[in-house]
């Protein structure tokens, strides 16, 4: 694996690898890799000539900044096990690397209602960040391909939002969520967490599976209420929200629309940690 931390030296590293039609598979991470983060590796592999990953702690899409400052960083490990996943390019800005001139966004990305629900209503400001941080990495590394987790279901649509406003050549493929054998879905976060309250944080996956169980027997909105009672007596301390949304669009589903492909998705707080998962309810 060749590793990059200047814009400057991985592009004239890119451009024959383009020129000669060779395609190019980007996985973008903050880090802290677990099987999750791999599983995008492995996808982009088995589809491109090359696959490149980024490790970047966007400061610019933490609406939190005590999760900033906590965020894991674990870059030994993480190149490591790059290296034996077989991951071809490495690229680990540093801040001013990406932001010579400041953090301040110079563009505003239109994503609409989107920016208003689920984690936009709860995360001020954070998929501007996603999308000013995600547009910059596209045009530094102009994959045919982008690899990113369905864990992230909201990120997903944004970033193909996005990829529409500025008509970028790149296709966005969702991968699915890689889960502990307890259900809990990997997240770098969840090495913030105590032993005690890890094993409580598959209450999440489990509120989830209950709506995805129960979709057709009762009304949609006593099984996000029943949800939310049981990730609040199962360890967690604050729900941000559990909600039932039509999976195509994530505008919120009636009862009306259980033909429809829905997705349940949740948010919530376990100690300090702030977790979220999604499950596909048909
Ligand atoms: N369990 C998972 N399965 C598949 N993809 C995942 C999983 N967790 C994260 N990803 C994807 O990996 C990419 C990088 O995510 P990121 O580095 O933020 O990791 P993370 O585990 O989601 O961390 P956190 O949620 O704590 O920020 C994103 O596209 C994300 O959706
Ligand atoms: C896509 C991303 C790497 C942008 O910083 C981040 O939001 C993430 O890890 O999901
Ligand atoms: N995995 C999404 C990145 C974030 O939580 O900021």
């Amino acid at each position: 694996m060749i590793l990059y931390k200047e814009i400057k030296a991985l592009q004239p590293a890119l451009q024959p690898l383009r020129a000669a039609g060779k395609s190019i598979g980007f996985v973008p991470t903050m880090g802290a890799l677990h099987n999750g983060h791999l599983s995008l590796i492995e996808r982009s592999r088995q589809e491109n000539d090359l696959t490149v990953c980024s490790i970047f702690v966007n400061p610019t899409q933490f609406n939190d900044p005590k999760d900033f400052e906590k965020y894991p960083v674990t870059i030994e490990n993480d190149i490591a096990a790059l290296e034996k996943a077989g991951n071809d390019v490495l690229f680990l800005p540093s801040v001013t690397e990406m932001y010579p001139d400041g953090t301040t966004p110079k563009v505003h990305y239109n994503l609409d209602y989107l920016e208003t629900i689920l984690e936009g209503a709860h995360r001020p400001g954070h998929f501007q960040g996603v999308c000013q941080v995600v547009h910059h990495l596209l045009n530094i590394v102009q994959p045919n391909n982008l690899y990113l987790g369905q864990k992230d279901y909201q990120q997903i649509m944004v970033i193909k939002a996005m990829i529409r406003q500025f008509q970028l050549p790149t296709m966005v493929h969702a991968v699915p969520t890689i889960r502990e054998n307890s259900g809990l879905a990997m997240s770098s976060r969840n090495m913030r967490l105590s032993n005690g309250e890890r094993s409580h944080a598959t209450a999440i996956y489990e509120a989830l599976s209950g709506i995805k169980t129960a979709i057709q027997q009762q009304p949609i909105a006593r099984l996000e209420q029943q949800a939310q009672g049981y990730l609040l007596q199962h360890g967690f301390e604050k729900v941000d929200y559990v909600s039932i949304c039509q999976a195509e669009t994530l505008l919120p589903a009636t009862d009306a629309d259980k033909h429809l492909p829905l997705v349940a998705l949740a948010a919530a707080f376990i100690g300090p940690v702030r977790l979220i998962d999604n499950l596909l309810l048909q």
